[in-house]
């Protein structure tokens, strides 16, 4: 039998991997599959009716490179009736106009197809200009900045995944 929430992640230096294997063990045994977008096809996402989307934010506002290329395929999957929630790693001081840009792009087609967005965090704590992941003054999911606020990144999940499992009724 499948576990319950599948966690599709992309990554070009393995920051965004290492936050998803954290958000894995946070859960607990057996109900996070971790998925790389790299080696995902589209049929992968009818499993779970649960969702998790990690992206990283690269070139200036841009999806990490397997997420460009998964892309077009999101119009390919029927989102309607699951719970999605997003999570990104960014540099809020490099890139402040564009700090987890990713997870907005991404968000904002999933939402289209039908996906119900939950885990929505505050920008408290955070400093930075502008984020196409804002939605009514909230990021659309967790912001993790592993290289200015690496220290934050473990109470950060711990929080996020604790209010994932009510949201998601587990
Ligand atoms: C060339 C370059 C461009 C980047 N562009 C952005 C950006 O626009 N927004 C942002 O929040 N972070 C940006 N970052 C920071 C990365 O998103 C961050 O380091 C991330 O944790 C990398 O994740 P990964 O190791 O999973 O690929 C950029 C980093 C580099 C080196």
């Amino acid at each position: 039998m499948s576990k319950k929430i599948g966690l599709f992640y992309g990554t070009q230096t393995g920051k965004t991997e290492s936050v998803a294997e954290i958000i894995e063990d946070e859960f607990g045994d057996d109900v996070v599959t971790l998925q790389d977008i790299s080696q995902a096809e589209t049929a992968d996402f009818d499993e779970y009716q649960y969702l998790i989307i990690g992206c990283p934010t690269w070139n200036i506002g841009e999806l990490q490179s397997d997420w460009e290329g998964f892309f077009p395929e999101l119009d390919n999957i029927d989102f309607t009736g699951k719970l999605v929630a997003y999570f990104g790693t960014g540099d809020q001081i490099g890139y402040a106009d564009n700090f987890q840009d990713a997870m907005g792009i991404l968000e904002e087609k999933i939402s289209q197809k039908g996906g119900k967005t939950v885990g929505y965090w505050p920008t408290e704590g955070y400093d930075f200009n502008d984020s196409k992941a804002l939605r009514n003054g909230k990021f659309v999911g967790l912001a993790i900045d592993e290289d200015n606020q690496s220290d934050l990144t473990g109470d950060r999940i711990k929080a996020w995944v604790a209010q994932l499992k009510t949201e998601f009724g587990l």
